[in-house]
C-alpha cells in the first residue's frame, strides 16, 4: 500500500517535479551553479532551519501522546544537532560565523515558507503540520537519492558534494523514512476523505514555496 506521502506526491506531481528537478538542483549537481547562488541559498537556509526547528517544537506540542512527542523531538534534534552543522561548516569556509548568519535579514521567500508552515501547524492539528513539513524533509531526501552519484565539477564542487552527501547519506535518509512512517501513523488516526483536499492543498503550497526558495538562490546570481 502506498504511503500517505506517496499519495500526496502523486496528486501534486507537476508541482512536485518543479521543486525536485529545479534548475538550482540540476546545476548544483553538475557544478555549473554560480557560487553566489549557493551562498545566498545556504545562508537563507540556515535562517530557514531556525524557524523549521520551531515548527518541530510545535509538533511536540501538538502531539497527542508521548510517542508522538518523541518523534517530534527526534526531528527537532536532527535539525539542531546535525543538519545545521553542515551550514555552519560550509559558511565558516567563507568567513561567516554562526552569529553572522543569525544576524542576516530573512529573505521574503524564507519568511513566506517558514511562516506558512508554522501558521498551518498553529491553525490545524498534528496531521496538518506534518503535511506542511513533508515536502521539506521528504523532498530533500528524494533530491539526495536522485543526485547521489553526481560528481559536480567546478570551483565549489567540494561544497556541493558535501551538500549532496548530507542529503543522500544514511542518517538523513533514515530521518526521512521515520518521518514518512510517522505521518502514516498519524493519517491512520486523523485522516478522513473530507479532509483530504485541504491537506493536498497544504502539501502543494509547501512544494511551491520550496521552488520559490531555490529560485531565490538563483536570482541572487543574476
Ligand atoms: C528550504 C529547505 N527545504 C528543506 C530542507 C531539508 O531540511 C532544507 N534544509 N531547506
Amino acid at each position: 500500500m502506498p504511503s500517505f506521502f506517496e499519495r500526496l506526491r502523486a496528486d501534486s506531481i507537476a508541482v512536485w517535479q518543479d521543486y525536485i528537478c529545479h534548475e538550482f538542483v540540476n546545476r548544483l549537481s553538475d557544478g555549473s551553479l554560480p557560487e553566489e547562488a549557493f551562498r545566498t541559498y545556504l545562508a537563507q537556509d540556515y535562517l530557514f532551519l531556525i524557524q523549521f526547528s520551531r515548527a518541530h517544537a510545535l509538533a511536540v506540542y501538538k502531539a497527542g501522546n508521548l510517542s508522538d512527542m518523541h518523534e517530534g523531538l527526534a526531528g527537532l534534534k536532527a535539525i539542531m544537532d546535525t543538519e545545521m552543522d553542515l551550514h555552519v561548516g560550509l559558511c565558516a569556509g567563507w568567513g561567516l560565523s554562526k552569529s553572522d548568519l543569525e544576524a542576516l535579514p530573512e529573505a521574503s521567500q524564507t519568511i513566506a515558507y517558514t511562516r506558512f508552515v508554522l501558521e498551518t501547524g498553529l491553525r490545524g492539528d498534528l496531521l496538518d503540520l506534518q503535511v506542511a513539513l513533508a515536502p521539506c524533509i521528504l523532498g530533500y531526501a528524494e533530491i539526495g537519492r536522485l543526485n547521489e552519484e553526481a560528481q559536480p565539477q567546478g570551483p565549489t564542487s567540494s561544497a556541493y558534494r558535501n551538500w549532496l552527501d548530507e542529503y543522500s547519506g544514511k542518517a538523513y535518509q533514515s530521518v526521512a523514512q521515520a518521518f514518512s512512517d510517522w505521518m502514516d501513523r498519524t493519517a491512520e488516526r486523523y485522516l478522513t476523505e473530507a479532509r483530504y483536499p485541504s491537506l493536498l492543498k497544504t502539501f502543494s503550497q509547501a512544494s511551491t514555496l520550496e521552488t520559490d526558495f531555490w529560485q531565490m538562490g538563483l536570482n541572487a546570481a543574476q
